[in-house]
């Protein structure tokens, strides 16, 4: 009975905090919050500002204390903010923290403006700036102005300046107290801007002094309107419309950290025949030899990580690029405006590999081209060159065998070859395409990590110029590779269990991560396994997608990911409709067109960001929802290339009930990470050679003719972690990408339970937007005016039930019914 109570009480205590989480989430009871700090924070401008004109007057009624009287109506006070204004002000004013108290309602205002949703803030960065600035300057008030203290009624410090500046003068001087004062202030300024650093070590290294002498030297020299800034680059004129500087904390800081390149490494090796052949005779310093090499020009970090640390030269190129933008008539639409002090992650939030430095290990280089020798020799093949690519975790021999070897037979000796090297994962290229000769592909002693900061951070990644560009890993000859998701346009990865699929997922969308703006990019992404993508669940407001009712921007349900997939569809069905009205066939130029203001917003027009599906355990979908998944997977997979939408399939079944005739002909990007049998292999590439791959990260890439293989960069969960992180916790959107809703077939609400007694204060202006659009679409009143989907939804229903829209049909817009706003304004007359 006891534990029955108990059970009860729980009950009753956990509803009552749900209504009170419930208050808490109201809207509307923000924004009456939020209202309220806003008008009292004008109240507390008005007690604050007659403080400085009647404070003298009032100041004996206020000091007196005397309750009775300052709550008598007659009570004297001057202050226009009453008798209880004027406490206030003395108080926070006198006896506080002087005039910098007025921070304190600047943060009112501001935390205000953020619930009413007029603005948005980051509200602790303008906590924190309040308070610094308020206990800063009721300091220095307290501190400069401490004579003012006797013969005034105001105290510019308040009494926390004084006391504290008392303080510090007793313990480190007047001198040191300037300096603390000077000393924080830096720090602040340091805090507000990187570029205060900047500012700093301009100011450290004379150069204004060097500027000076030089305009002097100018002066004597030229005549004055030869006279130019001598802020140059490199030498260059600095440009005229040029500001300043550019904040150094921009994406290219990201390119600092990045390591240095070796200098110009070499992985390539002419083997010795002993006696047969000899091309080139091997370096001497085998063990020291590093490896980027095969291309003219290797994968160096990115060349911005060799600036020199004063940052100039860098800036103006930026500048001069956001110049080319501007329209003749108006200024371009940025659709990066809303977050634009948005920063990329940088280069060293990724971590450093010790293991990650090329090296070439001569002797196993010789013992594994003599085993390959006497092999082949053993089976009368002779071989008249051999030269020897190392890679991250396989070498490449390419052999080039005596005239009239049949290759069929070199083919043969897979099994004899990887015998006798005593090596799993032998892979016989035979021929190389485009090349007269066989490789054999063997797999390194001492493999090594391709780490997420050596792709991440490489020139041609950094430098890159595709729409979406993916970082794959490494490739033999340890050049990176790239693909662009745009051209691909879906890809489809499966291998067995653990051998690299999420961290390759991770290396795709961590790439993505580095190059897009949250304005450009949105990912849904799905995860039955639940556990793979919650790492990414942070960056909602920046980089997700998902319905308007969806709790979790991470799809874990399969029936939310029926519902997202539909969704999708519809968001692809308005998108070709917009291109189609913008007379434009892809998003590229339509986005162009939309940044260029040819396109009318008020026409349903908008910027599209570029949308990433990801499907983790692919398998799982279609072994639970079979067809319900499949199909519109397909068709989004036929079809959404040309408006941005583009999907990454990973599945550890291989098998063909899961990789099905249909995926297979709409994805026509694959990458097979180690699988058991050949058979997996041929289900995912067409041809046996994933089987014969070694795990953790190493892979075939197929797109065309020939699979390229691949060590994938190692980008890990904590990396991961610190980049969303860093995402994170810079200002976002308000809410996740809403994609459209979806109503399915046996959809549609029930008109009964809609009560036109109660309609939604917005209900009026919606209908209008409606009529003005023609568009009977959900998502354009949730997005016009902000509100969520339910509720938008509601007055959806509302304007059904009251004639303006016609009812639901499945994806598409509602019909209209009224055809301009006379007809709309009759509608609503009858109405009331
Ligand atoms: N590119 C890589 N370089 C080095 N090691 C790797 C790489 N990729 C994966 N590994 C190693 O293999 C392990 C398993 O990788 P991962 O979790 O990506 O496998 P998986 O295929 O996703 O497995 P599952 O299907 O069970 O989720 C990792 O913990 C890591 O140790």
């Amino acid at each position: 009975m006891a534990k029955k109570n108990s059970t009860k009480d729980t009950e009753q205590s956990l509803s009552l905090f749900g209504k009170i989480r419930a208050i808490l989430k109201n809207e509307t009871i923000h924004f009456v919050v939020g209202l309220i700090l806003v008008i009292f924070s004008v109240y507390l401008l008005l007690a604050f500002s007659s403080f400085f004109f009647t404070g003298a007057a009032d100041q004996s009624i206020i000091d007196s204390g005397n309750t009775q009287e300052l709550a008598s109506v007659n009570n004297g006070v001057k202050n226009y903010a009453g008798s209880r204004g004027a406490q206030l002000a003395s108080y926070l004013i006198n006896d506080c923290f002087g005039i910098s108290s007025f921070f304190i309602l600047v943060f009112l205002a501001v935390a205000g403006l953020k619930l009413m949703r007029v603005r948005i803030v980051r509200l602790w960065k303008w906590f924190i700036g309040c308070s610094l600035l308020l206990i800063w300057f009721s300091v220095f008030f307290g501190f400069a102005f401490v004579e003012q203290y006797q013969n005034s009624f105001l105290y510019l410090g308040g009494m926390h300046g004084y006391n504290i500046s008392n303080w510090l003068t007793s313990q480190v001087g007047v001198p040191g107290v300037w300096m603390i004062l000077l000393v924080t202030a830096i720090c602040f300024l340091i805090y507000l801007s990187a570029r205060t650093v900047v500012w700093l070590r301009r100011l450290f290294s004379l150069s204004f002094l060097k500027r000076k002498q030089k305009a002097e030297e100018e002066e004597e020299g030229k005549a004055p309107e030869e006279f130019t800034d001598s802020w140059t680059a490199k030498g260059k004129k600095k440009p005229v419309s040029a500001p300043d500087v550019v904040e150094p904390d921009t994406e290219e800081e990201a390119f600092v950290a990045t390591p240095e390149p070796a200098e110009e490494p070499e992985n390539e090796i002419t083997l010795d025949l002993g006696g047969i052949t000899e091309k080139e005779p091997a370096k001497p310093s085998h063990e020291e030899v590093s490896m980027i090499i095969e291309t003219p020009a290797p994968e160096p970090a990115s060349s911005l990580s060799d600036k020199p640390a004063v940052a100039e030269p860098t800036f103006e190129v930026e500048t001069v690029e956001e110049d080319e933008y501007k329209g003749p008539e108006k200024e371009p639409y940025n659709p990066r405006l809303d977050l634009e002090n948005y920063r990329f992650p940088s280069i060293d939030l990724m971590k450093h590999y010790e293991n990650a430095e090329p090296t070439i290990d001569m002797a196993e280089q010789n013992a594994n081209k003599d085993k390959i020798i006497n092999t082949l020799r053993s089976f009368g093949i002779e071989i008249s060159t051999i030269k020897a690519t190392v890679g991250p975790t396989v070498t490449l021999y390419e052999i080039t065998p005596e005239q009239g070897v049949r290759i069929s037979k070199i083919r043969g000796l897979e099994d004899d070859i990887a015998l006798s090297l005593s090596a799993l994962g032998i892979r016989i290229i035979a021929p190389i395409p485009g090349k007269g000769t066989i490789g054999i592909e063997v797999p390194n002693s001492n493999p090594k990590i391709v780490s997420g900061q050596s792709i991440i951070g490489s020139k041609k990644f950094q430098e890159s110029t595709y729409d979406l560009p993916v970082a794959l890993g490494k490739t033999i000859t340890n050049e990176v590779f790239m693909v662009d998701l745009c051209k691909m346009p879906h890809m489809l990865v499966a291998g067995a269990t653990g051998q690299g699929k999420s961290v390759g997922l991770n290396a795709i969308i961590t790439s993505l991560l580095y190059k897009k703006h949250p304005a450009e990019l949105k990912f849904v992404l799905v995860d039955p396994k639940k556990v793979e993508f919650s790492i990414y669940s942070v960056i909602e407001h920046h980089f997700l997608a998902k319905l308007p009712d969806g709790e979790d921007a991470i799809i874990t349900d399969v029936t939310k990911v029926v519902q997202t997939l539909n969704s999708i569809c519809v968001e692809m069905d308005t998108r070709y409709d917009l291109l189609k009205a913008a007379h434009v066939r892809n998003i590229k130029e339509y986005n162009e067109k939309f940044i260029n203001r040819t396109l009318n917003p008020e026409k349903g027009h908008k910027f599209m960001p570029y949308i990433v599906v990801v499907i983790d355990e692919f398998g799982d979908l279609i072994m639970t929802a079979g067809k319900e998944v499949e199909l519109p997977i397909a068709r989004i997979a036929q079809l959404a290339r040309a408006v941005g939408i583009h999907m990454i399939i990973a599945t550890q079944r291989p098998t063909t009930n899961i990789i099905t005739g249909t995926i297979k002909a709409n994805f026509p990007a694959r990458v097979a990470f180690r699988v058991s049998a050949m058979i997996d292999s041929r289900t995912i590439l067409d041809r046996p050679g994933a089987n014969q791959l070694i795990g953790r990260g190493d892979m075939l890439f197929l797109q065309g003719a020939d699979p390229v293989r691949v060590q994938c960069a190692f980008i890990d969960t904590p990396e991961v972690a610190d980049i969303t992180k860093f995402i994170a916790k810079q200002q976002g959107y308000p809410t996740a990408f809403y994609l459209p809703e979806y109503v399915g077939e046996d959809g549609g609400s029930d008109l009964g339970d809609v009560d036109m007694g109660r309609l939604d204060p917005l209900f009026e202006d919606a209908a209008r937007l409606i009529v003005i659009h023609q568009q009977g679409s959900t998502s354009l009143i949730q997005r016009k005016f902000a509100i969520g989907y339910n509720r938008a939804g509601r007055i959806m229903d509302q304007l059904e039930k009251a004639g303006i829209v016609g009812p639901t049909q499945g994806s598409k817009a509602r019909e209209v019914l009224c055809v301009d706003e006379n007809d709309l304004q009759m509608r609503l007359n009858n109405l009331l």
